[in-house]
């Protein structure tokens, strides 16, 4: 699939130009609030129209504003969730999986109802009404309803904005498994690196309307971006899981030549894996220190030190082949004599999973 984007739109004093292509996978539009991904999924969905461009879907074009041509959004065959679950109140969970499918039938397309609802785990919500479901039940209702249109496309806004912390993580293996089981391709609006960093294949970043960096999710989310606010700066690392210790809970994730030990995990031994190392997270030591909670100690060199702001500098680190972000204070920076090439100890504090 290929999905061929170059438009530019006014909004009052604000204009999004943008000019971009995405294929099979899930494609993140990534951005701070205000910075135009809203603007840009409604651009492609439809809902809105752009002054000036052209959007094309494998090789069928959807809009032309030389040629005069602007495919509404119910002939596109595209699929939208949005923040919030927006499930039709008066109709049990079933009617509205059957909505989606009611559509996906007049488009000649049959989606399998069975394996949807087990990808998303909804089977016993069938007979509920949406006023008795919690946050992510509705949102994976919702996702449910989308997929079960046969979407050519999947288009997605920040669609666990509106939950926390928990319902966020009981949600995402699900659009994990919808990521690898349906080759449906995605794209995703998030401003959460955490988010991005689980499920994007690529990432676009947007300021100001603009793209101002897109490539693959472990480049851009390594790289300083204005985009990504300093709690969640850090590095993303693809490695595969080795072995798990069970009676201590740890599970040893390779990367490179470095060896990384995280809470267990229930995968195989080979199946690969993201971790997302906050910079903040990251102690740095002139020589190894000893007697430690900290389970991940790893040796390494400095290879550039960042502005300073507010009293912090963010040093990168080459460990074995592996870039590591930490986050110390200038007073730090100087007591220890950091500076490029010098030999350091990156002392790591949590690691996110990615899996
Ligand atoms: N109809 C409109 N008229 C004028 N300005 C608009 C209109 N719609 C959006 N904007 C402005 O365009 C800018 C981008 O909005 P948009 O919703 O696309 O950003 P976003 O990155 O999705 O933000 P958020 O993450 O907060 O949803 C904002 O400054 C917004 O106020």
């Amino acid at each position: 699939m290929s999905l061929e984007v170059a438009v530019r739109h006014r909004l009052g004093a604000f204009s999004v130009t943008a000019a971009f292509s995405a294929d099979k996978g899930v494609t993140a539009l990534f951005g701070r609030s205000g910075s135009g991904k809203t603007s840009l999924i409604n651009i492609i969905a439809g809902l809105l129209r752009p002054e000036d461009g052209r959007l094309a879907f494998n090789g069928d074009v959807l809009v032309d504003s030389a040629a005069r041509i602007f495919v509404p959004p119910h002939k596109r065959r595209f699929a939208y969730v949005f923040q919030e679950a927006r499930l039709f109140p008066h109709l049990n969970v079933r009617r509205n999986l059957g909505y989606g499918r009611w559509f996906a039938r007049h488009a000649g397309a049959g989606a399998d109802f069975d394996r949807i609802v087990d990808l998303l785990g909804i089977g016993g919500l069938l007979n509920r009404a949406p006023a008795n479901l919690s946050g992510g039940e509705k949102q994976r209702v919702a996702i449910g309803r989308a997929l079960l249109s046969s979407p050519r496309l999947l288009l997605m806004d920040e669609p666990l904005a509106a939950l926390d912390e928990e319902r966020k993580a009981e949600i995402l293996p699900y659009l994990e498994r919808l990521r690898d089981e349906t080759g449906i391709p995605v794209i995703y609006v998030s401003h959460s690196v955490v988010e991005v960093a689980r499920l994007a294949n690529r990432v676009i970043v947007l300021e100001n309307g603009r793209i101002s960096a897109s490539g693959d999710a472990a480049t851009i989310l390594s790289a300083p971006s204005p985009a990504i606010s300093r709690r969640e700066a850090g590095t993303l690392i693809e490695g595969t899981v080795e072995t798990s210790d069970v009676s201590h809970q740890i599970t040893i994730v390779c990367a490179g030549t470095v060896k990384i030990q995280v809470p267990h995990l229930e995968a195989p031994a080979g199946k690969s894996v993201r971790l997302h190392i906050a910079a903040r997270d990251v102690m740095l030591a002139t020589s190894r220190p000893d007697g430690l909670s900290a389970l991940n100690v790893l040796p390494g060199t400095i290879v550039g030190i960042g502005e300073a702001e507010h009293g912090m500098v963010d040093v990168r680190l080459d460990c074995g082949g592996v870039t590591i972000l930490s986050r110390v204070t200038t007073l730090s920076r100087d007591l220890l004599r950091l500076q490029a090439g010098k030999p350091v100890h990156a002392v790591i504090k949590s690691v996110a999973l990615d899996l």
